[in-house]
């Protein structure tokens, strides 16, 4: 996946501030990121905003085809995919291992990565990052139709 340049956006609760402001210089580094917008919490207000908040607002942006990937970051991470899988049309995953992290995008076309900061160093989280970076799902692979059964799931509620 070299050509494509991914719009993005990286948010985190308290608990994930540090490995955000982390990964938001590497991805505003990275060629393969064409835009990459930081979603809070702010250091200078980290309390305001818990991972329920931050998360549905990155989740709303994929959602909206505003951006095409973000990033997650809060304790352990399972709060904000617990937060941005609640948002219909976005699938969103902790992976904290590098085949996790492929299988995310390969098998189940996730949007979303969530990491959580009180789990792994800091450099493993990079380095995840960086390589989902580089899967990009085939639509026409035999994993499209599993991951189609939940969109025509969610269908079944869109108003
Ligand atoms: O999933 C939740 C996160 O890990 C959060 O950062 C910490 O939540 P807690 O303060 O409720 O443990």
């Amino acid at each position: 996946m070299a050509s494509k340049r991914w719009r993005m956006a990286i948010g985190s609760d308290v608990a994930g501030l540090a490995y955000k402001e982390m990964i938001l210089a590497d991805l505003q580094d990275d060629d393969r990121v064409e835009s990459v917008r930081d979603l809070g919490v702010p250091a200078s207000d980290p309390e305001s905003e818990s991972y329920g908040q931050v998360g549905i607002r990155l989740a709303e942006l994929v959602a909206a085809g505003e951006i095409d990937r973000g990033v997650l970051i809060c304790g352990t991470g399972i709060g904000m995919a617990i937060s941005a899988n609640k948002v219909p049309g976005v699938r969103a995953t902790v992976a904290h291992d590098s085949f996790s992290a492929e299988r995310s995008i390969l098998s189940n076309n996730c949007q979303v990565l969530a990491l959580g900061q009180r789990v792994i160093g800091p450099e493993l989280a990079r380095r995840l990052v960086k390589e989902w970076l580089g899967y990009e799902f085939d639509s026409s692979s035999p994993s499209n139709e599993k991951v189609v059964v939940i969109t025509r799931y969610e269908e079944r509620f869109a108003s």
